[in-house]
């Protein structure tokens, strides 16, 4: 049993993004984005809330596209060529050389990324330009002849630069597929817009299958070569371990139950996978849109949807309306901000010059009728008097129809000169009119929203998933299972045939560290769970004898109750939807605003006189040890939901996890399955140095679609040991 290595030692190729464990924080990784809708908050972020930074091919149709978008034309003084048929693997570097080769001189930049049959050579002059195209149309390379052409021209048109190629290059494009621009936004933001949804759900039920398989093939990767996993017997709970133990005989021990757990479900995965929970609502679901401010293809201004990419020179901004996971109410929000834009006399944003003021606008829209809109400006080279008049033209335009159905019941406005094309926590909001917040109703509660917590974008499937998370941390069970002890516990013949309520004298339970109120309180729980609900007066009251002690139940040792650790909270909605059935919840989240929220949250639904919820404003890496410590007792019941952004979690906080015993379930909530597996190994690997404490198992998974038509699938899946 030697060369034993761990799957990422082996083959970090083939877990590159989930490999959190030994290649630090993800905050460290570049992540290729791999989603169409760009306005979810954690989307495009990295498990530090930072963006990611996108290698490649900028995010189809985001913001993104348009800021790292190199120009397509001689702007900002730049002339271009476009090479066509070049061999995909062909680098920037290596057509540089070629460039050196052919004696094409002053190239200021190469822009190749790695799919590409084409590339763009950037020349500060026209004279340059036609040398180089002259030179390299015809030209045999990598088995290809290219094609040099003239990189698509703008007719500016007296257009920003970026919205003046937008429409130009839009055109052209549609004619090569024949798809016209608002076929080309919906593919990019709503890719599965053209099949059946219940072909989506299979499709995405699909997807949820090959992250479980993935999960599954990393976990044999601990088991010696050549070792029958699929027919080994898992040894019994308590077998005795024998001698010194290898890393091998562990994985063995400890991870036999993939086996029959494989061979338990047909499609051979760790637990089983259950069928995709629909959404309830299929389309305009969205609560939260961001706008991007550009022109249409008919040189119009426009709020509305950033179209195509760089790659194929595509920009243009589409109507809202086209979008079909668009809120009715955030695509006539859009549209009263295009009527905006065009009355304004006050440019719109150009990414790459980096010059113009509006910029883009965040349009939250709730059941509550409560519609929030955050119109983000470029403050520089602009006075405050016409800062003031943008602010007052602004109020002017919505505060009228704030009262109307679909009106703006908030107006905000954040200031940023930065480059992320986001909206930034950290950049000034200014209140314009409205309480600066929104309201949206979960499960009987209600939430407040400041403009940039996380909030799940799709409230009635959020609803869905809450309860799915709620059932699996199994409250109830915990107080049954401690019930079944206090009865068990009763002796033989002395047991009712009836339901009994047992009530316990304090001192029967007393043991070590327990005071009597605990004990009193645990019985009142067993009391509870074990009365009869339809038929109360039959309960009989057992009395259990002072001496026989019942056997402390590991759980019975701290006050009753589970604690819930609600890590990455956003605004504290799942760890609130169970707050009555738990002793504490705690939870964490990095975004301030967001734990602002929770903290009102709380008063908002009826307050937490007993102080059992407790938040931190911070990174769950860089709190989770405190957290434990200080409210953790060893024998208590802990429950962790783990609900993290798309790249999971830093591997520390699972090591952390593993390590305090008195965490028996994890439900985790993935937002990109694949990219959670990371995560999901480190739970169920077997026991370290590195990774202490017994590995969880998962039981269930359930994968719930919160995102109609596009390629996105939440999946949550139950851990326990
Ligand atoms: C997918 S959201 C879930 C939020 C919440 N559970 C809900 O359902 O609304 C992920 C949350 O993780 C937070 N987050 C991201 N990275 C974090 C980190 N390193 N530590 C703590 N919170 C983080 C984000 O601010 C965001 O609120």
């Amino acid at each position: 049993m030697t060369n034993f290595k761990r799957p990422w030692e082996e083959d970090g190729s083939s877990f590159s993004n989930v490999d959190l464990s030994q290649t630090g924080p993800a905050e460290t990784k570049k992540v290729k984005l791999d989603v169409e809708i760009p306005d979810t908050e954690m989307e495009g972020k990295d498990v530090n809330g930072r963006m990611e930074e996108v290698q490649g091919e900028p995010e189809p149709g985001s913001e993104t596209a348009g800021a790292s978008s190199l120009s397509t034309t001689g702007e900002n003084g730049r002339f271009r060529v476009r090479i066509d048929n070049m061999n995909s693997y062909a680098n920037s570097k290596e057509i540089l050389k070629l460039c050196k080769k052919l004696e094409i001189n002053n190239v200021e930049n190469c822009k190749k990324a790695p799919k590409w049959e084409y590339a763009f050579l950037m020349f500060k002059t026209e004279e340059d330009r036609t040398d180089a195209i002259k030179k390299l149309n015809g030209q045999e390379y990598k088995k290809k002849i290219l094609e040099a052409t003239h990189a698509n021209e703008v007719q500016r048109a007296g257009m920003q630069g970026m919205q003046g190629r937008a429409q130009r290059d839009v055109a052209a494009d549609g004619k090569d597929d024949g798809r016209t621009p608002a076929e080309r936004l919906a593919d990019q933001i709503t890719p599965l817009w053209k099949i059946s949804y219940e072909d989506q759900l299979k499709k995405k039920r699909n997807e949820m299958r090959k992250a479980m398989v993935q999960f599954r093939e990393a976990l044999t990767r601990y088991f010696p070569k050549r070792f029958d996993w699929k027919n080994a017997t898992p040894p019994p709970a308590d077998a005795p371990i024998l001698g010194t133990e290898d890393s091998e005989a562990k994985a063995v021990r400890q991870l036999t139950w993939l086996g029959p757990a494989c061979g338990s479900n047909k499609e051979k995965l760790p637990c089983e996978l259950l069928e995709v929970i629909p959404s309830p609502a299929v389309d305009n679901y969205r609560n939260k849109c961001e706008f991007t401010f550009g022109w249409n293809t008919a040189g119009e201004k426009v709020a509305g949807f950033l179209c195509g990419s760089f790659k194929d020179g595509v920009m243009t901004i589409i109507e809202a309306n086209v979008a079909k996971n668009v809120s009715p109410a955030g695509a006539e929000i859009a549209k009263s901000l295009t009527q905006f834009l065009r009355d304004s006399p006050l440019e719109i944003y150009d990414r790459i010059a980096k010059t113009g003021f509006w910029r883009m606008a965040l349009v939250r829209t709730h059941r509550t009728g409560e519609n929030m809109v955050v119109m983000q400006y470029n403050p520089t080279g602009v006075d405050t008097e016409t800062i003031a008049a943008a602010h007052d033209a602004l109020r002017a335009h919505f505060e009228p129809k704030k009262d109307e159905a679909g009106g703006v019941t908030t107006l905000l406005a954040q200031v940023h000169d930065g480059s992320f094309n986001g909206l930034p926590e950290d950049a000034p909001l200014h209140i314009i009119y409205g309480p600066g917040v929104v309201y949206e109703t979960l499960l009987g509660l209600r939430f407040r929203i400041s403009p940039t917590a996380f909030f799940q974008v799709n409230t009635e499937a959020t609803e869905v998933l809450y309860s799915k998370v709620r059932e699996w941390c199994a409250l109830d069970e915990v107080t049954a299972e401690r019930s079944q002890k206090l009865l068990k516990a009763i002796p033989e013949g002395r047991m009712p045939t009836k339901s009994v309520t047992a009530a316990v004298p304090a001192t029967t339970l007393v043991s070590e560290g327990v005071d009597a109120a605990t004990v009193d309180a645990v019985a009142a729980e067993g009391a509870a769970a074990a009365a009869p609900t339809d038929d109360g007066d039959k309960a009989a009251v057992v009395e259990v004898l002072p001496t026989e002690p019942i056997p402390p139940h590991p759980k019975d040792l701290s006050p009753p109750g589970t604690i819930l650790l609600d890590l990455c909270c956003g605004t504290g909605t799942i760890g609130l939807t169970m707050a009555l059935h738990v002793k504490k919840v705690i939870g964490v989240d990095m975004i301030k605003l967001a734990i602002t929220d929770a903290k009102h949250n709380v008063e908002l639904n009826g307050g937490d006189p007993e102080g059992k919820i407790i938040y931190y404003a911070d990174k769950v890496e860089k709190v989770i040890r405190e957290i434990v410590h200080e409210h953790v007792g060893v024998n208590d019941d802990v429950v962790v939901v783990l609900d993290p952004p798309r790249s999971g979690v830093y591997y520390d906080v699972i090591r952390t996890i593993r390590a305090c015993e008195a965490v028996k379930r994890v439900i985790y909530v993935a937002c990109a399955a694949n990219q959670a597996v990371g995560n999901f190994v480190d739970l169920c690997r077997p026991t370290s140095n590195k990774f202490k404490g017994d590995p969880f198992k998962p039981l269930r998974a359930q994968p719930l679609d919160l995102f109609p038509h596009t390629e996105h699938c939440e999946l949550v899946v139950e851990f326990r040991r």
